[in-house]
């Protein structure tokens, strides 16, 4: 895939927080994400910070617990998560894209309802396990991204949500960015992690797959162990939505967002839709609101 055709288009890229612990890779991932911006391509960044939340839950004396890819949240985790990935983890991004020019801008799934959210419950074993303050993704607003993409703007997004409910939850990064590049109607979402891409025999790492369609997944899904689980789900809900193709990359690798979408073959694991997913608009998972209706900013004063 080369950069030319996707000139004029959005761009969902997860960035998740395995792949921003070392700063040559955080500063290759800005520039990654500036040479996209530059030459035409309309980045939206939806990040993640696991690591990042884990060590401060540390520092505080509290536990990190996960169930079937994600975070047990309590309403003291809650807090935690939403000061670590709005707050700080987001901030820091955004200083990073900025430092050439007034470019990025922050939000969380919370402003302008982006994300509205409701509770998510594990699936561990066959049983659905209560995980407390997570959230799935109900509904997406896109209109603040879109207003932000008009303005010429990179827009980066928190996955924390708020619910109909009025409780802030913690989303699964790669479940808002799914969620969103569905919404969006992207022709490709970008998930960086901390993989080659999925594994064919995980624990094993010999063999990764290259390339898998909707159906295929969806039948290995189950299967998943870990964060792989949630990250292939949000995957395979935005190829079942409308995103032409999702590619989960090592973002290990310094310039594999570069690499992954002008090199193409060679790199990770390319999740495809199925030839019936396109035209399929119930599959979305998430609810759309305000698509392509960005209403015109009010008038000073009014
Ligand atoms: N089949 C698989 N292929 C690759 N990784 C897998 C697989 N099953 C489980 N995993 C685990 O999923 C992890 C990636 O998910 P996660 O830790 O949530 O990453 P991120 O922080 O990038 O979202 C890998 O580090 C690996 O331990
Ligand atoms: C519910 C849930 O698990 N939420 C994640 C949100 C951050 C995230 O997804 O970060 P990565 O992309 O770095 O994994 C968490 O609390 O860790």
């Amino acid at each position: 895939m080369a950069l030319e055709p996707l000139r004029g288009h959005t761009v969902v890229v997860k960035y998740g927080g395995h792949a921003m612990t070392d700063d040559t890779l955080r500063r290759a991932f800005a520039q990654d994400v500036l040479t996209l911006y530059r030459a035409g391509v309309r980045p939206v960044v939806v990040h993640g910070g696991g690591p990042q939340i884990a060590a401060h839950l540390d520092r505080l004396g509290l536990r990190s617990d996960f169930l079937g890819g994600l975070r047990v949240t309590t309403p003291e985790t809650m807090e935690v998560v939403r000061m670590v990935l709005s707050g700080k983890v987001q901030k820091d991004l955004v200083g990073l894209l900025n430092e050439h020019g007034p470019h990025a801008v922050g939000l969380s799934g919370e402003d302008g309802r982006t994300l509205t959210a409701v509770k998510r419950y594990a699936q561990v074993g066959g049983e659905r396990v209560d995980i407390g303050l997570v959230g799935d993704v109900a509904r997406v607003n896109t209109a603040v991204v879109r207003l932000l993409l008009e303005g010429g703007h990179i827009p980066v997004v928190s996955s924390v949500g708020r619910g109909e409910d009025g409780q802030v939850y913690n989303v699964n990064a790669d479940t808002a960015a799914g969620a969103l590049a569905a919404a969006l109607g992207t022709r490709v979402l970008v998930v960086l992690t901390d993989v080659p891409g999925l594994y064919a025999d995980f624990p094993r790492d010999e063999r990764v797959v290259d390339r898998i369609g909707a159906a295929e997944l969806e039948r290995v899904l189950p299967g998943l162990d870990g964060g792989m689980g949630p990250k292939m789900e949000a995957c395979l809900r935005a190829v079942r939505g409308g995103v032409g193709v999702a590619r989960v990359l090592d973002g290990r690798a310094p310039h594999s967002l570069l690499d992954g979408l002008v090199g193409g073959a060679g790199s990770g694991t390319t999740i495809v839709p199925d030839p019936t997913d396109q035209t399929d608009p119930t599959a979305r998972g998430a609810e759309v609101e305000g698509v392509a209706r960005v209403a015109p900013a009010p008038a000073p004063g009014s």
